[in-house]
């Protein structure tokens, strides 16, 4: 079985976690940081899922585990430390409803991916449960490669990218100019706006000539 890559909106959606510890701690950080409206269902809290329920940033409901905390949940994480838990998380959950189970990679409907932000690009590794420090450690080194410096970048490529879907008609003469954004002598230009600029004025004069 293999696991296909999607980048998910989780926002104002209902994500519903079971277990409070370190581990539910480590994926609420992350799924808070999208926007989802997350639920935590737990006896227990860590100090720092704790600060996160003061905060409202996240709801508790101080608990042990029942089916019916699952009823609105979008997504589900079985995170607790107890096995069989887990796996009544897994039975009871709806078809429509995906899930993860920390410690059941095989049984999980989808694995949180490691990943590497910067701006609008995301970088996201996968070894599907394979080694989770390999996934850490190859996002470690991408992130090298790909600087804090690809965060303007990328912005200024959608910019550019919907002037010259505005601008320049040939479908052809777009996707060559397109191209050109993608140089790596783009990417570390100084003046790159002016440069674009000129570029699209090049361009539109050639379009006016024919
Ligand atoms: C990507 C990341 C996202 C995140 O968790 O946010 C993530 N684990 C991370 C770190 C990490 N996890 C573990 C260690 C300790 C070292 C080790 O044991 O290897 C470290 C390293 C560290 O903490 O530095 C232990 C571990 N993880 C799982 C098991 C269960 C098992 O294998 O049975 C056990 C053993 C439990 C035990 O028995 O102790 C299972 C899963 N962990 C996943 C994701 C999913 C598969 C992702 C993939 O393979 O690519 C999957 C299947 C389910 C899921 O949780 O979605 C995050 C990357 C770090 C980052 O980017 O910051
Ligand atoms: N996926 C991963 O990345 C990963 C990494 C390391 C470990 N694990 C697995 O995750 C499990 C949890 O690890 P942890 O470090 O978070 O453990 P932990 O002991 O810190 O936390 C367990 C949490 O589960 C709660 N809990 C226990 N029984 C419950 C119940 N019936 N209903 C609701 N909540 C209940 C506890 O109150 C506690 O908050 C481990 O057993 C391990 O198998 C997964």
């Amino acid at each position: 079985m293999s696991f296909m890559p999607i980048s998910l909106n989780l926002k104002d959606k209902p994500v519903v976690i079971i277990g409070g510890g370190n581990i539910a701690e480590r994926k609420v950080i992350k799924i808070v940081s999208h926007g989802a409206k997350l639920t935590v269902v737990s006896p227990q809290l860590s100090e720092k899922l704790a600060e996160l329920v003061e905060n409202q940033s996240v709801q508790w409901i101080q608990s042990v585990y029942k089916k019916v905390y699952l009823d609105q949940a979008f997504l589900i994480i079985a995170a607790t430390n107890d096995p069989e838990v887990n796996l009544s998380v897994y039975q009871d959950r709806k078809p429509n409803q995906l899930i993860t189970i920390v410690d059941q990679p095989e049984l999980s409907d989808f694995h949180m991916v490691s990943t590497l932000q910067r701006g609008k690009l995301t970088i996201s590794v996968s070894t599907e449960g394979a080694s989770p420090m390999l996934a850490k450690k190859i996002v470690n080194q991408l992130s090298e490669e790909y600087g804090q410096e690809y965060e303007d970048y990328v912005e200024f490529l959608r910019e550019s990218r919907r002037q010259i879907i505005e601008n320049i008609r040939d479908k052809k003469v777009c996707r060559q100019f397109l191209t050109e954004l993608i140089a790596d002598d783009v990417i570390y230009h100084s003046e790159r706006e002016i440069w674009f600029k000129n570029r699209m004025q090049q361009y539109i004069d050639m379009q006016h000539e024919q």
